[in-house]
């Protein structure tokens, strides 16, 4: 059973109570590099490109990550004393709640050599209320190690996280962790690897020993095996034993080590023709005689290719295994040379860069991190911002050794950087060198693309921006008083340049300040980071879900604007239809058509404004005032007199929209979650009983070990404080996990239930 007093949704209910609290103080951090180590430092701080490696870690939630990342800080030479989440004392967990809460918020960069390699790590949050910073982290990087909790193996975020690399093409590394578990189990993951991620694993490790004895690996490779003796809880498995495995050891692991070098060296030569071809001319005889470098030159290719995904196994905690793994990032994934960017060809040597990550520090004003994927960038420069539109300074340029920070003059394409003094850019924007230089690259993009404009300035100049899913949880936010109204704004823009899932709007009917997030803890955190870093204390009202709105039926109507506005008259006459989609899923937009008629009568300028009426009408829909979804509009006519101005054509459209969408009748659409929990066999039936109640749809039930996994459907609206209840229920013996699966009708009790609550009818 997975008795994990860390729940994985165990702040779903929140109250900074409820999260993980094993830290007393943060705890001071010490480096081991001296001025003289900084000096050695800024000497390799611009390594050739080829032994770059940008990499991000990613996983479930207590996966390891974070342990992991501190082994490997710590084995690189960077920090001279072992990190450990239990004790608050992380690198990468900079922000003080994510020390106290033993949870990793915000993506943190941080770089480090390991054999003459420079590796640009960023350790990725493991909760779904974080999933953008996932992707942001993923858009940038070149490869990604995904680590498992190896009596688990796939859990529910690994699976989400893995769709996103795939997106990017990402090539991966997997590292099982917890090798130490008693019921950690190696080929039950290497199972759910290829079932779930339906991903080709290349075992490339077996473990030696298992739960408490598990001591080390041997390399299939190599055929050695690599023993951490550790003497005592203390020792820091800097050092471990590598001996050739021979006739002296024990025969069943001979025997598992010998079927397992095999059945990979089969399964690599199928995957790469040319080392398939190497082994039949040179090594007919005895495929086993391949020599380790061929084999690894193979599982290199097979990696970059995303045929196959090498397989490490150990235990971060333990001391166990990171090594290796640090050596097989360096093998196998690949040089920022080596991936490919539109970009690059493009920009040939001027500076492109994206800005994937900001952070307010309090001396220094906003810290950029930006990825270069072509040319220079340079401190005391002035940079183009595409997105923006707007030229700014660099002051410095900064190696980010997480809250070390060294500063360079200049840093060449594929690494990624810190800058501070460009205060106007948001996450997710394009800086270069200057106008001229996009203006110069767009025209290489579009002679490029060969189908004119478009492709070029959209698609290639400006990097498409990270996708920001909708907010699914909302609540008003009010300062102590109103003469910190000015403060609160200040800090909500600052944290939404940091953070573009957080929306923040201002309801027209109260003038109430309304954020939106994508889910409690967000909330709770933005509400926590508020009170911390700008010490405002703000009251948050109750927490409700984002529905959506959609019609019932088709509809056509007209109307007609006559208004006198300044001495001029404004007359204007539109019809038009709406019709709703099939599709609810979360994704399905609203689109609006004009008919073939009209399309050439229409000026441009009338066309934006009719267009402009229509998107502002599905913003707010008629019953309660969300977006409206899954609608089509067809614009049938536009008549209008001399004089009459766009504004009024558009306002004239939203009217005539709301008409037509009172006459197509409304309906809501509520989100629906996929929830996953992961409970012992004992506590199932009151797991079942109690998601009954919440008008829960179960899917399927999978036995994990001695546990069972119950993924089932449930309502957003029935999820408040589930954590709580969850482990009420099971006395804290489940784990649970909640994803948006897409927004369902509500049946008409619930509609008309909640209709008459918002009313103050009930
Ligand atoms: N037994 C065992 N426990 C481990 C191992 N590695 C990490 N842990 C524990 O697992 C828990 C989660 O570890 P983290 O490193 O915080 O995991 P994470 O994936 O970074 O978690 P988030 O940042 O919250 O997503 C902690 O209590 C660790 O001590 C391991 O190899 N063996």
């Amino acid at each position: 059973m997975i008795q994990n007093s860390m729940i994985w949704g165990r702040f779903l209910s929140a109250g900074l109570q409820s999260c993980r609290c094993r830290v007393r103080c943060p705890v001071q951090r010490h480096y081991s590099f001296l001025p003289d180590d900084v000096k050695s430092l800024r000497a390799v701080v611009n390594p050739d490109v080829s032994k770059i490696r940008n990499i991000g870690i990613m996983a479930h939630i207590d996966a390891g990550k974070t342990t992991t990342t501190e082994r490997m800080l710590y084995y690189s030479g960077y920090t001279r004393a072992l990190g450990d989440v239990d004790d608050g004392d992380t690198v990468t967990d900079f922000m003080a709640q994510e020390r106290e809460r033993g949870i990793t918020i915000q993506s943190a960069a941080v770089t480090f050599d390991w054999k003459n390699h420079r590796i640009n790590l960023i350790d990725t949050p493991g909760h779904v209320d974080f999933t953008l910073e996932v992707e942001r982290a993923l858009r940038v990087l070149d490869g990604a190690v995904a680590v498992f909790d190896a009596s688990a193996g796939v859990e529910a975020q690994t699976l989400t996280v893995w769709r996103q690399a795939e997106k990017h093409h990402i090539p991966c590394v997997c590292f099982l962790n917890k090798m130490d578990k008693p019921t950690a189990n190696l080929s039950f993951s290497i199972e759910s690897i290829k079932q779930k991620l339906k991903a080709n694993p290349v075992l490339l490790q077996i473990p030696v020993g298992s739960g408490k004895s598990f001591t080390g690996v041997v390399d299939l490779l190599t055929n050695q095996k690599l023993i951490w003796k550790l003497k005592s809880q203390r020792d820091d498995g800097r050092g471990f034993e590598v001996k050739s495995l021979g006739p002296a050891d024990d025969p069943e692991l001979l025997q598992v080590v010998g079927e397992a070098r095999t059945a990979l060296i089969e399964q690599v030569a199928d995957l790469d023709d040319a080392f398939a071809e190497l082994l039949l001319t040179d090594f007919s005889d005895n495929f086993d005689a391949v020599p380790a470098i061929r084999l690894q030159e193979a599982v290199r290719r097979v990696t970059l290719a995303r045929k196959g995904v090498p397989v490490l196994c150990g235990s971060s905690l333990r001391n166990k295994g990171v090594q290796p793994l640090l050596d097989a990032i360096t093998a196998y994934l690949p040089a920022p040379s080596e991936r490919h960017h539109d970009l690059v060809k493009w920009y040939k040597d001027d500076l492109c860069a994206l800005a994937f990550k900001v952070l307010h520090d309090k001396q220094r004003g906003p810290l950029v991190f930006l990825r270069i994927y072509s040319g220079t960038l340079k401190s005391q420069t002035a940079v183009h911002n595409i997105n923006r539109n707007n030229t700014e300074r660099m002051s410095r340029l900064l190696v980010p050794f997480a809250d070390q920070h060294v500063e360079i003059p200049s840093m060449p394409a594929g690494n990624i950087a810190l800058t501070v003094g460009l205060k106007q850019t948001v996450t997710g924007d394009t800086i270069v060198s200057s106008k001229a230089a996009a203006a110069a690259a767009a025209r290489r993009a579009r002679s490029d693309g060969g189908t004119g404009k478009k492709r070029g300035e959209e698609a290639g100049v400006v990097l498409s921006g990270v996708e920001v899913p909708d907010p699914v949880f909302f609540c008003t936010i009010e300062p102590p008083t109103m003469a910190k109204q000015a403060d609160l704004e200040n800090a909500l823009t600052c944290l939404q340049r940091e953070d573009p899932s957080l929306k923040v709007r201002v309801d027209p009917d109260s003038g109430q300040t309304v954020l939106c997030g994508m889910g409690e803890l967000h909330i709770e955190i933005i509400h926590d980071r508020i009170r911390r870093e700008y010490g405002i204390e703000t009251h948050l009202g109750p927490l409700q879900v984002a529905y959506r709105e959609t019609i019932l039926q088709e509809a056509r109507t007209s109307d007609t604007l006559d208004r006198t506005v300044g001495g001029r008259r404004h007359v204007v006459t539109v019809e038009l239809s709406v019709r709703p989609e099939v599709a609810t899923s979360a994704g399905a937009s609203c689109d609006v058509a004009f008919t073939d008629e009209l399309q050439g009568q229409l000026s441009p300028d009338m066309r934006e404004a009719v267009e402009n009426g229509v998107q502002s009408s599905y913003l707010q829909g008629p019953l309660l005032g969300y977006p409206i979804q899954g609608v089509s509009t067809l614009i049938q006519s536009v008549s209008t007199e001399a004089g009459t101005s766009p504004a009024m054509v558009s306002a004239c459209v939203s009217r005539c929209m709301l008409k037509a969408f009172r006459l197509a009748g409304g309906k809501l659409l509520e989100p629906l979650m996929s929830l996953e929990v992961t409970v012992s066999e004992d506590r199932l039936s009151a797991v079942l009983a109690d998601l009954a109640q919440r008008r829960g749809t179960v899917r399927d039930i999978q036995s994990r070990h001695d546990d069972k996994v119950l993924l089932a459907t449930v309502p957003l609206a029935e999820m408040m404080g589930y954590s709580t209840v969850l482990r009420t229920v099971t006395s804290g013996n489940a784990t649970f996990s909640l994803e948006l699966d897409t927004y369902e009708a509500m049946n008409p009790q619930e509609q008309s239930s909640l209709l008459k609550r918002r009313a103050g009818l009930l």
